[in-house]
């Protein structure tokens, strides 16, 4: 029995440009209940975690903008992407800003020994208050899942650190702050950048990740940030990055995941409906979650 939780994550407050809110409705109205119902036996949209309209709060102490409401969101998200597993459920999260994946991970890695987390952006999300140039927690969401950051929000879901450094595979960097850099290094991430996805191709990359993976892990977590794919494909974002993963290539990584069987969880964030061309960024999320889980052109 395959079943699918659709949960949507409406939060922008993990970054400045207004309307990555709106990214849930968006990917709905691009069809993606319809899309994947036929694709499992069941499928369940369980609506949004409810953000309302919080006063946008800066700290200018700590350099991490929001960082009260981000913390208290993704407590609550964490516990309905637990719930959606334990209930024997795929959990699909629909963003919202990168940040959400602080919450989607502490649901996700509390069911796993060893989860796996493959990180499709064109940025690395591993700042910390201090290297981050922006104060965007939004950039940082994958340094606090390795426990690296400030205490109110790598202590989400209680427990930390929710992955280990070995466990991750970054596909699609091309913009890397100098303390990213020193802390890929420094901790030993596996990073595909767009240079290495010129070079070996899109085929050899999945190919060498999910080897990677299956190897060390028992479950993988897809987080995919819109903005891995060249704008020119998903121009509805809020930090386009020129010179990125083009949309037949991210099919194929697509493909290849379901093929593999490997993904348990995944994530889609960082749909801005206010930039985009006629909702083409959301339909292009929707197409891609297609490939994700099973659909064949043939
Ligand atoms: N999830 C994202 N789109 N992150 C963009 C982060 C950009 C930049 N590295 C920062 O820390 O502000
Ligand atoms: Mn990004
Ligand atoms: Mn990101």
């Amino acid at each position: 029995m395959k079943k699918l939780s659709i949960i949507g994550m409406p939060m922008d407050l993990g970054q400045m440009r207004r309307g990555v809110d709106m990214g849930p409705s968006a990917i709905r109205y691009a069809g993606v209940v319809e899309r994947l119902r036929n694709l499992f036996d069941e499928v369940h949209d369980l609506g949004d975690i409810p953000i309302g309209r919080p006063e946008v709060v800066i700290d200018e102490q700590s350099n991490l903008r929001n960082l009260h409401l981000v913390a208290e969101k993704n407590e609550a998200l964490s516990k309905e992407v637990d719930q959606a597993i334990s209930s024997g459920s795929f959990p699909l999260v629909l963003g919202g800003d990168h940040s959400i994946a602080i919450g989607t991970l502490a649901g996700v890695s509390k069911h796993y020994k060893s989860l796996g987390v493959i990180w499709y952006d064109a940025h690395g999300d591993l700042n910390t208050a201090e290297t981050s140039p922006s104060g965007n927690i939004h950039g940082m969401p994958l340094a606090v899942s390795l426990g690296i950051g400030h205490k109110m929000l790598t202590s989400v879901g209680g427990f930390e650190p929710k992955i280990k450094p070995e466990n991750i595979v970054l596909i699609g960097a091309r913009a890397l702050d100098e303390g990213e850099k020193e802390l890929i290094k420094e901790i030993g991430i596996k990073v595909y950048t767009m240079h290495e996805i010129d070079r070996l191709g899109m085929t050899k990359v999945m190919e060498e990740t999910i080897e990677y993976l299956k190897e060390r892990t028992d479950g993988v977590h897809l987080s995919l940030d819109l903005d891995g794919l060249d704008p020119h494909d998903a121009p509805g974002v809020g930090t386009p990055v020129t010179g990125g993963i083009s949309y037949r290539e991210s099919h194929l990584a697509m493909e290849m995941l379901a093929e593999s069987k490997l993904i348990t969880s995944a994530e889609f964030v960082e749909v801005n409906p206010i930039l985009d061309d006629k909702n083409k960024t959301a339909s292009v999320a929707v197409a891609l979650m297609g490939s994700l889980f099973g659909e064949k052109l043939l």
